[in-house]
């Protein structure tokens, strides 16, 4: 029988979970911010993240509609207006589009979703679908991934800027915010989490929710590491960085 966790404890056990489990762990990752990916690589990475970032607000609003008390619903609305900006050019989406041109990928191409993977698809919707469908105290611990995300973004950052000519300072913008975006909402949830997990069983879920969560991220790299580092075979019809479809067609 699993016992009630203090809210300290259940803080120190989803903690855990990123230790163990978050992305940051990932081999891609490490190649990614140790600036041993190709142009084409790092691309691929851009393009198919375009999606999730595109979906954040989806699973935003799924959430915000759910909330019964004005409370919650003013502060988790700023996520959505954080993604969406209050209008068009504005907002995380918008930066993260500010990327992908950077990397020369045309918009129209990205945001069509023709060149996505299919693993990053079903990952990033199971998402969606997994706010939809749970408990509010569960849609809210999957959030919870971004306690961790600072500090991957830093070392992210930095990696890139000092690996790679073909980023820079302003390309790379969309982290900025997330500096200070991330801790906010994390807090507010993790509170939240502590506040509402009162039983033993919510505790748990709330702990098995953050570990789907990091699943729904750790995918997205195996599906990148597959399909672009070892053995690089993109889905068919997937996006095929220029060097590989000249291969391809020679
Ligand atoms: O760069 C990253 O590694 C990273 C990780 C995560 C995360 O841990 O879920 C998010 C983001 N970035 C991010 O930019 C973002 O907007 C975001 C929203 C959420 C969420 O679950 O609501 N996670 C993340």
């Amino acid at each position: 029988m699993t016992t009630l966790l203090s809210p300290e404890e259940l803080e120190a056990r989803l903690r855990d979970v990123g230790r163990r489990r978050y992305h940051s762990l990932h081999p891609f990752h490490k190649l990614l911010h140790g600036g041993e990916l190709n142009f084409g690589q790092v691309q691929a990475w851009a393009l198919n993240r375009y999606f999730y970032q595109a979906m954040i607000p989806v699973k935003d609003s799924s959430i915000l509609a759910r909330m019964e008390e004005p409370e919650l619903r003013r502060a988790w609305r700023q996520r959505i207006i954080d993604h969406d900006g209050d209008r068009e050019g504005e907002g995380g989406i918008a930066r993260w589009l500010k990327l992908t041109d950077g990397l020369g990928l045309d918009r129209d191409y990205v945001t069509s979703l023709r060149g996505l993977l299919p693993a990053t698809r079903f990952a990033v919707e199971a998402y969606v679908h997994f706010v939809r469908d749970k408990s509010l105290l569960e849609a809210i611990a999957s959030s919870l991934t971004e306690m961790f995300s600072p500090g991957i973004i830093g070392e992210r950052v930095a990696g890139m800027l000092k690996n790679y000519d073909f980023v820079s300072k302003e390309t790379l913008a969309y982290f900025d915010k997330r500096l200070t975006e991330a801790p906010r909402d994390a807090d507010f949830a993790l509170d939240y989490v502590k506040r509402n997990a009162r039983t033993p069983e919510q505790q748990q879920a709330a702990i098995r929710a953050l570990e789907f969560k990091c699943d729904v991220l750790w995918v997205q790299l195996d599906a990148l590491y597959f399909a672009y580092v070892d053995p690089a075979m993109p889905y068919p019809g997937a996006f095929v960085p220029e060097a590989a479809r000249a291969r391809q067609e020679a």
